[in-house]
Parts: structure tokens; sequence; C-alpha cells
């Protein structure tokens, strides 16, 4: 099953989020649950996206002391999930704690994803956080930090793609939201690409949301994307 769209299921309700679920195949994407989802409906509603055959990748961004960290790793773990995120600016001890706590689950353990700079930031919100870097530095810094504590891979923007490629090599999985198709709304998104442009860099993963969750027809939008990335990529 080479499927590479991830879709960030941020809906309000049960109700709407299944509406979409109920029209797509898991043939055609993974899903995501992420903060809104989760705070609402919690692990009852990953367990029915599973119970429908869907992967989800459970982005909670982890971040907090390394014991906390780990500890929710692990449940999520437990949930069966098939990936699951934390902040790389937890740092180092923080994500090997994470990765270490996984070991017992063998294969079946989900893929840990590190995120790096999120994809909504630009210079100036990492400056006023007294990051003085630009936001392609401070993911090469953090992916590196990353790669270091044995996580499966990233999240960055399809803009740092092609970089982070040539520093960290094939193995490690490229995840990338700001993902918007030609025509489509940035929102509060800042680091963006087309979804043909994002695999075409070396992309694993494109995460799409609004384009397609606030679209009129989700499922024939999501087919379309699908079709867009076809033929592309390795
Ligand atoms: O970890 C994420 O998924 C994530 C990281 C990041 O840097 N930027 C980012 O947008 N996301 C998530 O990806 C999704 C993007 O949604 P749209 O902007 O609606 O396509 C949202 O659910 C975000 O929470």
């Amino acid at each position: 099953m080479d499927n590479r769209i991830i879709v960030a299921l941020d809906y309000e309700t049960e109700k709407e989020a299944l509406g979409l679920v109920d029209q797509i195949d898991p043939s055609l994407c993974r899903l995501k649950v992420g903060k809104e989802m989760f705070t609402t409906l919690g692990t009852n509603f990953v367990k029915q996206l599973h119970e429908r055959g869907f992967e989800v990748f459970l982005d909670l961004k982890f971040h907090d002391i390394p014991n906390t960290v780990a500890r929710a790793v692990r449940s999520a773990a437990d949930l069966g999930v098939w990936m699951v995120d934390l902040h790389a600016s937890g740092g180092l001890r923080m994500m090997e704690e994470a990765k270490k706590i996984l070991e017992p689950y063998g294969k079946d353990a989900p893929l840990l994803i590190g995120v790096t700079v999120l994809t909504s930031m630009e210079d100036l919100d990492l400056l006023q956080i007294g990051i003085n870097a630009s936001p392609l530095e401070q993911v090469i810094r953090l992916a590196h930090l990353t790669q270091r504590a044995g996580l499966d891979g990233v999240v960055c923007s399809p803009q740092e793609v092609d970089i982070l490629r040539s520093h960290l090599g094939k193995e490690i999985k490229l995840v990338t939201p700001g993902i918007r198709p030609v025509g489509s709304e940035f929102g509060d998104q800042r680091r963006v690409m087309t979804p043909a442009a994002a695999i075409e860099a070396g992309s694993d993963y494109l995460v799409i949301g609004r384009p397609i969750t606030q679209a009129e027809n989700p499922a024939q939008v999501l087919r379309s994307i699908n079709a867009s990335i076809a033929n592309l990529g390795g």
C-alpha cells in the first residue's frame, strides 16, 4: 500500500470527521488525529478509525520532560497507532528515552517522528522566541539531533526536503505538512509547496488538512491529489 497522503482530520465533531472518513477508503490515505479531535473524542475515536481499517498518525507533538514524553509514547504504542510525534526541541535525552521505551514493541512499534520547525513559522517567529537562525538552519539542526536519537523521521516543510535528504540519507522518513495545491489558501501556513512539488523534492508523506477537509467534495479532492502524484517520486 503505497499511500503517501495523510489527511489531517481537523474537525470540530465526530460526525463531520466520520462524514469524510466514510466516503473514502484506506487505500487512498492514512488519517491524522491531532490535538483538536483527540482532546474532544480521545482514544475511542482512534479506535473507530482502526476498526474502519485506517492507519493513524497520532499527532500530539509531545514536548515535556523525558519520562513524561516516553510514557505518553508508550501509550500511543499500546493504542496501536502507525505514527506518533514529539517536538525535537524537547532535546536529545527526551527523544532517546522515547525511542528506548518502544524497544519491546519491535516491528510493531509506531514510527516515531520529531517535529522540527512548525510550517507556520518564518524568520520573525523564530527571532521572537530567541532563535537567531533561519527556519532552514534550525530544521537542519533539529533533524540531525532527531537522527542521532535514533528516531524514524522528522516533520519539516516540503521546502527543506531536498536539503535534508542530502544531510540525512534515504532511510529517514520526511513527513511534510504545509501542502497547498495550486489555488488553495495558505491560511496560517508559511513554508508551503504543492503536492507534486513536495513529492518531487523527496517527501515520503504529505500531511494535508484544509485543502481537503474544507472542500465541497473532500473525497474528490483527495482522489485528484492522489492522481497528481501517482507517477512521481521514488
Ligand atoms: O505535525 C504536524 O502534523 C504539523 C506540523 C507542522 O509543522 N505543521 C502542520 O501544519 N502540522 C499539522 O498538519 C496539519 C496541516 O493542516 P492544513 O494546514 O489544514 O493542511 C495540521 O493538522 C497541523 O497540526
